[in-house]
């Protein structure tokens, strides 16, 4: 799309106030469109930004946010790492119902729906996986199972005069990444972080998070009456599948960290992450405690789950904007607060 044609052109980013929501923001500044955002929070201020706060379930917050918008990015979520069965059911299935409808209600013809490739993920081996692959039949958790739904309701309003698109990033990273990195800085802080779970040579996509904006942005673009892109889901990866156990010791490395050396059996700790997880059901009434290690967690850091983002090269010219290496060293650079001063 060229630059004029973006003049006037108001973007909607639900969701804006979030890790990657507002990478979008910036990004749709950067190529000269109008930009709104639709949060339950102000996160940041930006002149050039009309923020409109509300609740994604609610049409009455949303409309005003979708007048004369051209297309709606949806990339709001609960935390992935909650455990919330009734919140993630109500945002991302009856919100996401939601938005399709203000959407037509407004009059916006294109949503742009971020989902996840752990869509198709329940705990074994994906290797290279494409788009094709089944939805998971057992979900791990709450979340997965709530955007698998999502994506299914998405994909399946797109039609003649209503255009979706949904793209699954994998493992996103980066500067203000609220889950990856200080998660792991905290399991590291904790002593926790002391053994690689399984043989540490289970290969895993992430993604650099203006490699995912990238994606997004060119499906927007692409999104018009006919293209192949309409009603389809979208791997938006780095491209470059990594030891899961290598990445998060460049990270910890990066940031003054000891790396895991040693290796506990995948099965040891699985085990140990279903009992906390039981533990954790029973004192619920109690108290709620989100264990790092769940069955979860523990799966994605000792099974292989990288997945082939051809589909997007092939029908939108996607190609990663940052290398991994790169990513990372951004990444590690934008945490000063994070670095270990103990050493
Ligand atoms: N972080 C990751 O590694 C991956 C994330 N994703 C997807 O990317 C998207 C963005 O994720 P992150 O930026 O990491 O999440 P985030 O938690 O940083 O941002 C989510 C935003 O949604 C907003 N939100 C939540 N409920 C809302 C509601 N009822 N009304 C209005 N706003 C609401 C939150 O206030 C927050 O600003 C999500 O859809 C997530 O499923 C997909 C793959 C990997
Ligand atoms: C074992 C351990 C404590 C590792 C620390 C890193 C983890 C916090 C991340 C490693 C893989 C990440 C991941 C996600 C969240 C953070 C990790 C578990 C997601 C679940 C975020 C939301 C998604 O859509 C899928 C992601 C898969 C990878």
């Amino acid at each position: 799309m060229e630059a004029t044609d973006r003049q006037g052109k108001i973007c909607l980013v639900v969701g804006g106030g979030g890790f990657l929501g507002r990478h979008i923001v910036e990004k749709l500044l950067d190529r000269g469109y109008e930009v709104h955002v639709f949060d339950l929070r102000e996160t940041f201020k930006d002149d050039r930004v009309t923020y409109f706060l509300g609740d994604l379930c609610k049409k009455e917050d949303l409309l005003p946010a979708m007048k004369d918008v051209f297309v709606v990015f949806h990339c709001a979520t609960p935390s992935p790492l909650s455990n919330n069965k009734e919140l993630f059911h109500k945002v991302n299935c009856h919100g996401t119902k939601t938005i399709i409808e203000a959407c037509k209600e407004a009059g916006v013809k294109r949503l742009v729906l971020t989902s996840s490739a752990s869509v198709v993920y329940e705990g074994k081996d994906v290797e290279n996986g494409t788009e094709d692959l089944p939805y998971a039949c057992k979900p791990m958790d709450y979340y997965t199972e709530t955007k698998i739904l999502q994506e299914k309701i998405v994909l399946e309003a797109n039609s003649d005069d209503f255009f979706t698109v949904a793209i699954r990033p994998h493992g996103i990273f980066g500067p203000r990444d609220p889950h990856m990195v200080p998660t792991t800085v905290r399991t590291a802080k904790a002593g926790k972080m002391k053994f690689k779970i399984g043989d540490g040579k289970n290969i895993v996509d992430f993604t650099f998070v203006e490699n995912v904006v990238h994606g997004h942005i060119l499906a927007a673009e692409h999104l018009e009456p006919g293209s192949k892109i309409c009603g389809k889901a979208y791997h938006i990866t780095n491209d470059e599948p990594i030891f899961f156990w290598d990445f998060l010791s460049k990270i910890l490395t990066g940031l003054g960290y000891n790396a895991p050396k040693k290796n506990l059996p995948f099965w040891l700790v699985y085990i140990i992450a279903v009992i906390l997880q039981v533990i954790c059901f029973l004192l619920k009434p109690i108290k709620q405690i989100h264990p790092t290690f769940t069955p979860m967690t523990v799966s994605l850091a000792g099974t292989h789950h990288y997945y082939s983002c051809q589909r997007a090269i092939a029908d939108m010219g996607y190609k990663p904007l940052v290398n991994l290496d790169d990513a990372i060293q951004k990444t590690v650079d934008s945490f000063p607060e994070l670095r270990n001063t103990s050493k």
